[in-house]
């Protein structure tokens, strides 16, 4: 017999280079069928991997009787500020903010995932591993087992975050960042791509290249 379940529309929230990656992992997730993209007004009317740009910020009232889920798919560098802004707009209007996991991806059963996080394909998430809402697991990161990352952060591409690292909120790890295991990351910190941690990291930190020595 056919199957008759009706997918749940989805709504992608931003319409850049993040977005297509994320549209793509939705596709390959095949949970929902994705309604458009929301992004800036010049971008209105524009399709992103055949899917049209149908409004701005300011159409998600309206947007919300077509779609019952969002996906914010703003990517997040060294500012958190539009994600958190959109967010808060996506939860007030009652949009659903599912998790969306590549199926390319290797998730844990043991592990926890927070709602409007997104795991990306290739990525890891070893056991015991706790992730907060909002968060992005670029492809292929690796958390291993017992890392806990907050809320709106974002684990670039290939970023190593090992054994019982804590990860505050709102923090960027760069591209192919490798954390030490047992590391204490502070919230609003923003590590550079390609950068060895070998000691914690105090609250609002930047940091870039490796602190290898212990005077450092
Ligand atoms: C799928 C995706 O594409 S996800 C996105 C993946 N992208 C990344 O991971 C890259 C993210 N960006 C970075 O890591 C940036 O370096 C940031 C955000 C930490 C800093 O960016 P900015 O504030 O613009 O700093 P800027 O690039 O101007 O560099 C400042 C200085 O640090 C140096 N620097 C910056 N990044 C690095 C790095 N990763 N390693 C070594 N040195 C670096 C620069 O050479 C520069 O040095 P100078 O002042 O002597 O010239």
């Amino acid at each position: 017999m056919a199957d008759t379940k009706r997918k749940q529309k989805l709504l992608i929230v931003g319409a850049g280079g993040h977005a297509v990656s994320c549209i793509d992992v939705v596709e390959q997730q095949g949970v929902y069928d994705i309604l458009g993209l929301v992004g800036l007004p010049e971008e209105v009317g524009k399709k992103v991997l055949g899917y049209e740009v149908l409004g701005t910020d300011q159409d998600l009232p309206y947007l919300n009787q077509y779609a019952e889920a969002a996906l914010i798919a703003v990517g997040q560098i060294k500012t958190i500020a539009p994600r958190r802004e959109i967010a808060i707009q996506l939860l007030e209007l009652g949009f659903t903010v599912p998790v969306v996991v590549s199926p390319h991806a290797y998730v844990s059963e043991h592990a926890q995932l927070g709602a409007g996080t997104i795991v990306m394909h290739g990525a890891i998430i070893n056991a015991n591993v706790r992730i907060g809402n909002f968060a992005i697991i670029n492809s292929k990161a690796l958390l291993e087992h017992d890392v806990q990352v907050g809320e709106f952060c974002h684990v670039s591409t290939m970023a190593s975050i090992n054994g019982s690292c804590r990860v505050g909120d709102n923090c960027f790890i760069g591209s192919q960042a490798c954390i030490q295991d047992g590391l204490i990351i502070g919230s609003n910190s923003v590590i550079a791509s390609n950068s060895l941690l070998r000691k914690n990291l105090s609250e609002g930190s930047s940091f870039v290249g490796h602190n290898n020595s212990k005077n450092d």
